[in-house]
Protein backbone atom coordinates (compact mmCIF):
# COMPACT_ATOMS: atom_id res chain seq x y z
CA UNK A 1 0.00 0.00 0.00
CA UNK A 2 1.41 3.25 -0.67
CA UNK A 3 1.40 5.58 1.87
CA UNK A 4 -0.43 8.93 0.94
CA UNK A 5 -0.44 12.51 3.25
CA UNK A 6 -1.40 15.56 1.70
CA UNK A 7 -0.74 18.89 2.68
CA UNK A 8 -3.59 19.56 4.13
CA UNK A 9 -2.49 17.38 7.04
CA UNK A 10 0.19 18.91 7.90
CA UNK A 11 -0.30 21.57 10.57
CA UNK A 12 2.15 24.15 9.43
CA UNK A 13 3.75 24.45 6.11
CA UNK A 14 7.34 26.60 7.00
CA UNK A 15 8.35 29.07 5.13
CA UNK A 16 11.12 26.84 2.94
CA UNK A 17 7.24 25.19 1.60
CA UNK A 18 5.96 28.63 0.60
CA UNK A 19 7.42 28.14 -3.06
CA UNK A 20 5.20 25.20 -4.43
CA UNK A 21 1.88 26.90 -3.13
CA UNK A 22 2.62 29.05 -6.13
CA UNK A 23 2.42 25.10 -8.01
CA UNK A 24 6.16 25.16 -9.32
CA UNK A 25 8.72 23.79 -8.24
CA UNK A 26 12.59 24.59 -7.93
CA UNK A 27 14.31 21.92 -10.26
CA UNK A 28 18.25 21.55 -10.32
CA UNK A 29 18.32 18.51 -12.61
CA UNK A 30 16.03 15.99 -13.96
CA UNK A 31 17.74 12.76 -15.85
CA UNK A 32 16.63 9.05 -16.82
CA UNK A 33 18.95 6.54 -15.37
CA UNK A 34 19.86 3.70 -13.39
CA UNK A 35 18.66 4.06 -9.29
CA UNK A 36 22.07 3.64 -7.85
CA UNK A 37 21.15 3.21 -4.37
CA UNK A 38 19.21 1.02 -1.84
CA UNK A 39 16.88 -1.03 -2.30
CA UNK A 40 15.84 -0.35 -5.73
CA UNK A 41 19.58 -0.76 -6.93
CA UNK A 42 19.61 -1.64 -10.90
CA UNK A 43 16.69 -0.51 -11.86
CA UNK A 44 15.87 2.33 -14.58
CA UNK A 45 13.74 5.72 -12.60
CA UNK A 46 13.73 9.19 -13.90
CA UNK A 47 15.29 11.45 -11.24
CA UNK A 48 14.16 14.72 -10.11
CA UNK A 49 16.18 16.70 -8.41
CA UNK A 50 14.68 19.54 -6.63
CA UNK A 51 16.31 22.91 -5.03
CA UNK A 52 16.74 23.57 -1.56
CA UNK A 53 18.28 21.96 1.74
CA UNK A 54 19.00 23.60 5.44
CA UNK A 55 20.51 20.13 6.57
CA UNK A 56 23.85 21.05 6.16
CA UNK A 57 25.83 17.86 5.59
CA UNK A 58 29.35 18.74 5.48
CA UNK A 59 29.61 15.85 3.35
CA UNK A 60 26.46 16.54 0.81
CA UNK A 61 27.15 15.27 -2.65
CA UNK A 62 25.16 17.86 -4.21
CA UNK A 63 25.63 20.99 -2.23
CA UNK A 64 24.66 23.14 -5.46
CA UNK A 65 21.12 22.25 -4.79
CA UNK A 66 20.85 23.70 -1.24
CA UNK A 67 20.34 27.33 -2.54
CA UNK A 68 16.21 26.92 -4.41
CA UNK A 69 16.46 30.05 -5.61
CA UNK A 70 19.80 28.95 -8.22
CA UNK A 71 17.13 26.90 -9.73
CA UNK A 72 14.43 27.27 -12.08
CA UNK A 73 10.84 26.74 -11.59
CA UNK A 74 8.67 24.10 -13.36
CA UNK A 75 4.91 23.39 -13.07
CA UNK A 76 4.01 19.67 -12.05
CA UNK A 77 2.50 19.34 -16.17
CA UNK A 78 5.93 20.05 -17.14
CA UNK A 79 7.71 17.56 -15.26
CA UNK A 80 5.09 14.97 -15.87
CA UNK A 81 5.32 16.01 -19.42
CA UNK A 82 9.55 15.14 -19.51
CA UNK A 83 8.56 11.95 -17.37
CA UNK A 84 6.48 10.59 -20.24
CA UNK A 85 9.16 10.68 -22.68
CA UNK A 86 10.79 8.00 -21.63
CA UNK A 87 9.98 4.69 -21.34
CA UNK A 88 10.85 4.12 -17.34
CA UNK A 89 7.56 4.87 -14.87
CA UNK A 90 9.71 4.94 -11.50
CA UNK A 91 10.31 8.48 -10.59
CA UNK A 92 12.54 9.23 -7.78
CA UNK A 93 11.85 13.08 -6.21
CA UNK A 94 15.71 13.66 -4.87
CA UNK A 95 16.95 16.84 -3.88
CA UNK A 96 18.43 18.83 -2.20
CA UNK A 97 16.00 18.08 0.35
CA UNK A 98 12.17 17.34 -1.04
CA UNK A 99 10.24 17.71 1.73
CA UNK A 100 10.89 21.02 1.93
CA UNK A 101 8.26 21.71 -0.91
CA UNK A 102 4.13 20.29 -0.86
CA UNK A 103 4.73 17.24 -2.99
CA UNK A 104 1.05 16.50 -2.81
CA UNK A 105 0.46 18.01 -6.26
CA UNK A 106 3.34 16.37 -8.32
CA UNK A 107 2.78 13.28 -6.87
CA UNK A 108 -0.72 12.98 -7.52
CA UNK A 109 0.05 14.10 -11.06
CA UNK A 110 2.87 11.14 -11.75
CA UNK A 111 0.77 8.46 -10.04
CA UNK A 112 -2.45 9.53 -12.49
CA UNK A 113 0.01 9.34 -15.74
CA UNK A 114 0.56 5.47 -13.94
CA UNK A 115 3.79 6.35 -12.53
CA UNK A 116 5.25 4.72 -9.63
CA UNK A 117 6.61 7.54 -6.61
CA UNK A 118 9.93 6.85 -4.81
CA UNK A 119 11.47 9.67 -2.25
CA UNK A 120 14.66 9.82 -1.22
CA UNK A 121 14.81 12.16 2.26
CA UNK A 122 16.73 13.16 4.87
CA UNK A 123 13.42 13.17 6.98
CA UNK A 124 14.10 16.67 8.16
CA UNK A 125 10.76 18.26 7.36
CA UNK A 126 6.88 17.20 7.36
CA UNK A 127 5.85 14.35 5.26
CA UNK A 128 3.95 14.93 1.83
CA UNK A 129 2.57 13.56 -1.00
CA UNK A 130 1.67 9.88 -2.20
CA UNK A 131 4.86 7.24 -2.39
CA UNK A 132 4.65 3.82 -3.50
CA UNK A 133 8.52 4.14 -1.57
CA UNK A 134 10.08 6.27 0.82
CA UNK A 135 14.10 6.15 1.02
CA UNK A 136 14.89 7.68 4.66
CA UNK A 137 18.65 8.97 5.13
CA UNK A 138 18.58 10.15 8.75
CA UNK A 139 21.18 12.71 9.39
CA UNK A 140 22.80 13.80 12.92
CA UNK A 141 22.51 17.82 11.26
CA UNK A 142 18.53 18.00 11.58
CA UNK A 143 17.24 15.15 12.72
CA UNK A 144 14.04 13.11 11.37
CA UNK A 145 10.81 13.48 12.06
CA UNK A 146 8.78 10.75 13.78
CA UNK A 147 6.28 10.91 10.60
CA UNK A 148 8.73 10.63 8.26
CA UNK A 149 10.27 7.61 10.27
CA UNK A 150 6.92 5.46 10.27
CA UNK A 151 6.74 5.89 6.21
CA UNK A 152 10.07 4.83 5.73
CA UNK A 153 9.95 1.67 3.19
CA UNK A 154 13.59 1.58 3.56
CA UNK A 155 16.28 3.44 6.10
CA UNK A 156 19.83 4.29 4.36
CA UNK A 157 22.24 5.41 6.95
CA UNK A 158 25.39 6.89 5.62
CA UNK A 159 28.58 5.37 7.69
CA UNK A 160 31.63 8.32 7.75
CA UNK A 161 32.88 7.09 10.64
CA UNK A 162 32.67 3.63 13.16
CA UNK A 163 30.64 5.61 15.07
CA UNK A 164 27.84 5.48 12.64
CA UNK A 165 27.45 2.16 13.36
CA UNK A 166 25.90 2.45 16.72
CA UNK A 167 23.59 5.85 15.51
CA UNK A 168 22.21 3.47 12.21
CA UNK A 169 21.29 1.18 15.35
CA UNK A 170 19.25 3.60 17.14
CA UNK A 171 17.28 4.61 14.56
CA UNK A 172 16.50 1.50 13.10
CA UNK A 173 14.96 1.03 16.66
CA UNK A 174 12.40 4.25 15.60
CA UNK A 175 11.61 2.43 11.93
CA UNK A 176 8.73 0.13 11.61
CA UNK A 177 9.31 -3.70 11.82
CA UNK A 178 9.53 -3.92 7.87
CA UNK A 179 11.75 -1.07 7.28
CA UNK A 180 14.17 -2.52 5.01
CA UNK A 181 17.94 -1.54 6.46
CA UNK A 182 20.96 -0.30 4.82
CA UNK A 183 23.99 1.33 5.56
CA UNK A 184 25.76 3.14 2.63
CA UNK A 185 29.64 4.59 2.54
CA UNK A 186 30.00 8.55 2.54
CA UNK A 187 32.02 8.31 -0.72
CA UNK A 188 35.40 10.00 0.44
CA UNK A 189 35.66 7.87 3.13
CA UNK A 190 34.70 4.43 1.20
CA UNK A 191 37.87 2.97 0.37
CA UNK A 192 38.85 3.37 4.55
CA UNK A 193 35.37 2.49 5.95
CA UNK A 194 33.87 0.10 3.35
CA UNK A 195 35.96 -2.87 4.96
CA UNK A 196 34.55 -2.58 8.79
CA UNK A 197 31.26 -2.02 6.66
CA UNK A 198 31.21 -4.99 5.25
CA UNK A 199 32.36 -7.05 8.91
CA UNK A 200 29.80 -4.98 10.42
CA UNK A 201 27.31 -6.34 8.12
CA UNK A 202 28.41 -10.21 8.77
CA UNK A 203 28.14 -9.50 11.94
CA UNK A 204 24.93 -7.74 12.18
CA UNK A 205 22.85 -9.40 9.01
CA UNK A 206 19.48 -7.75 9.24
CA UNK A 207 21.82 -4.68 7.97
CA UNK A 208 22.71 -4.75 3.87
CA UNK A 209 25.37 -3.05 2.23
CA UNK A 210 24.16 0.19 -0.43
CA UNK A 211 26.78 1.11 -2.61
CA UNK A 212 26.54 4.51 -4.57
CA UNK A 213 26.85 1.91 -7.64
CA UNK A 214 25.77 4.89 -10.25
CA UNK A 215 29.61 6.59 -8.97
CA UNK A 216 31.42 2.81 -10.26
CA UNK A 217 29.45 3.13 -13.38
CA UNK A 218 30.13 6.31 -14.09
CA UNK A 219 26.34 7.19 -14.91
CA UNK A 220 24.27 10.43 -13.31
C1 LIG B 1 21.80 14.06 -2.06
S1 LIG B 1 20.66 13.26 -1.00
C2 LIG B 1 19.11 14.08 -1.44
C3 LIG B 1 17.93 13.57 -0.67
C4 LIG B 1 17.86 13.97 0.80
N1 LIG B 1 18.31 15.29 1.04
C5 LIG B 1 18.67 13.00 1.65
O1 LIG B 1 19.73 13.37 2.13
O2 LIG B 1 18.21 11.87 1.81
C6 LIG B 1 20.43 11.64 -1.80
C7 LIG B 1 21.11 10.49 -1.09
O3 LIG B 1 22.52 10.63 -1.21
C8 LIG B 1 23.10 10.33 0.04
N2 LIG B 1 24.42 10.98 0.04
C9 LIG B 1 24.65 12.31 -0.10
N3 LIG B 1 25.97 12.56 -0.08
C10 LIG B 1 26.60 11.36 0.04
C11 LIG B 1 27.96 10.96 0.12
N4 LIG B 1 28.96 11.85 0.08
N5 LIG B 1 28.23 9.64 0.24
C12 LIG B 1 27.22 8.73 0.30
N6 LIG B 1 25.92 9.04 0.24
C13 LIG B 1 25.60 10.34 0.11
C14 LIG B 1 22.10 10.86 1.03
O4 LIG B 1 22.27 10.33 2.33
C15 LIG B 1 20.81 10.42 0.41
O5 LIG B 1 20.52 9.08 0.76
N1 LIG C 1 21.86 6.94 -10.20
C1 LIG C 1 21.57 7.62 -9.09
N2 LIG C 1 20.95 6.99 -8.09
C2 LIG C 1 20.63 7.72 -6.98
N3 LIG C 1 19.93 7.31 -5.89
C3 LIG C 1 19.76 8.37 -5.08
C4 LIG C 1 20.34 9.49 -5.66
C5 LIG C 1 20.17 10.86 -5.14
O1 LIG C 1 21.02 11.71 -5.34
O2 LIG C 1 19.13 11.07 -4.51
C6 LIG C 1 20.92 9.08 -6.86
C7 LIG C 1 21.65 9.73 -7.92
O3 LIG C 1 22.04 10.90 -7.88
N4 LIG C 1 21.93 8.95 -9.02
S1 LIG D 1 20.08 16.34 3.58
FE1 LIG D 1 20.60 15.45 1.59
S2 LIG D 1 20.77 17.20 0.12
FE2 LIG D 1 20.72 18.04 2.21
S3 LIG D 1 22.86 18.33 2.74
FE3 LIG D 1 22.29 16.28 3.51
S4 LIG D 1 22.74 14.84 1.84
FE4 LIG D 1 22.79 16.92 0.96
MG1 LIG E 1 23.08 11.33 -5.66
Amino acid sequence: MPVSYSSTEIPALTDAAAPSETGLLPVMEQFYTIQGEGYNTGRAAYFIRLGGCDVGCHWCDVKESWDADAHPRQSVEQLVEAVLAHPGREVVITGGEPLMHDLGPLTAALRAAGCRTWLETSGAHPLSGTWDWVCLSPKKFKAPLPEVMAAAHELKVVVFNSHDFAWAESHAALVPAHTRLYLQPEWSRAARMTPELVEYVKRHPRWQVSLQTHKYLDIP
